[in-house]
């Protein structure tokens, strides 16, 4: 899933990952990633979406030469890892934003950020990408006393830093204010058009129909869709959705409506019939609710977004 069928030629991709397994010693028998298959193309934003626990920061380790892959395959810039990973040079063309930062806790912003750039050979501006990201007002705060918006912006300079040809972004704007999240978006947008390759990691489903060129959801470890975020959205049938008071007995609504659609309360008061949604299936569906005295509230009728996709795939909702 997600781009060329294997064994075809990866043909420039800035990230491939084929198969790749991860069971943690000690950890619960279930495999944390069971035989997942990745792609992010150079210019291209692949957003791997997934509930709590699903493996995508365990995919991302693996990607970076962190954790040893139990089988599979990984090439980061048409290179395996983690044996890659041991060349400073290739190396110094990735670039990482992880959750936990991984940020020197007594250092200062301005001054983390000109060392970093001394290790690259052809670094980025420091001072313009500490303006863009609002950081010179924190520029002497050591990092442990930067608020947590704060210590995110300072760790994506430092993964821009080196202008990097693969990014990964693990949730880049979790806990950031409006104004900062556009900020970032703005960013990571401005470095793919110049080429680079991004793997991004996030709960923000908004934020990942608006960025991301394919999206590949995981959960269990497993991929479960993967395709450019209008294809998924448009690949799934028309529905109708409307919430209502949690667990109502749906059998006398299917009976109601042709055999064409298909009910169902995928979370607790939140109810889809999808299939052919047409005028009979809504007026079936008012009626059911009047005859029963409830007021089907958010109402609508269309094609979902890609949450309510990513909801009908997992059954859980990532807020
Ligand atoms: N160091 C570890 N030791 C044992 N099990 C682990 C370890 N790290 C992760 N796991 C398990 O592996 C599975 C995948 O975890 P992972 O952190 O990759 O998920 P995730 O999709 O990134 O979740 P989240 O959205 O919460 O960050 C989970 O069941 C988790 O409990």
């Amino acid at each position: 899933m997600g781009g060329p069928p294997d064994g075809s030629p990866s043909a420039g991709a800035a990230l491939r990952v084929r198969g790749l397994v991860k069971r943690y010693a000690g950890g619960s028998r279930a495999l944390a990633v069971d035989g997942l298959d990745l792609d992010v193309e150079p210019g291209g934003i692949t957003a791997l979406l997934g509930p709590n626990g699903a493996g995508k920061t365990t995919t991302v380790e693996c990607c970076l030469g962190l954790r040893r892959p139990d089988a599979g395959r990984v090439e980061v810039l048409g290179r395996e890892m983690p044996g890659a990973g041991e060349d400073p040079q290739h190396r110094a063309a990735v670039g990482a934003m992880l959750q936990d930062g991984g940020l020197p806790t007594s250092a200062r912003p301005l001054r983390l950020l000109r060392h970093l750039a001394r290790l690259h050979a052809a670094p980025r501006d420091v001072d313009e990408l500490a303006d863009r990201l609002g950081l010179h007002a924190a520029a002497r705060t050591p990092v442990r006393r930067l608020s947590g918006g704060q210590r995110q912006r300072l760790a994506l300079a430092a993964a821009l830093v080196g202008r990097p040809r693969l990014l990964f972004l693990d949730e880049p704007t979790a806990g950031m204010d409006p104004a900062a999240r556009l900020v970032v978006q703005d960013l990571v947008r401005e470095v793919v058009a110049g080429g680079t390759g991004v793997l991004l990691t996030t709960h923000d489903l908004d934020e990942a129909e608006r960025l991301a060129t394919s999206v590949v959801i995981v959960d269990g470890g497993r991929a479960l869709a993967a395709g450019p975020p209008q294809v998924l959205v448009a690949r799934s049938a028309a529905s109708l959705r409307f919430t209502a008071g949690a667990g109502m007995d749906l059998d006398p609504l299917r009976r109601a409506l042709s055999e064409d659609v298909v009910v169902s309360e995928p979370t607790p008061g939140s109810y889809v019939v999808s299939g052919v949604v047409d005028p009979q299936v809504v007026a079936g569906v008012t009626s059911w609710c009047a005859a029963r005295g409830v007021m089907p509230d958010a109402l609508v009728v269309g094609r979902p977004s890609l949450e309510e996709v990513f909801l009908d795939l997992t059954g859980r909702s990532l807020r």
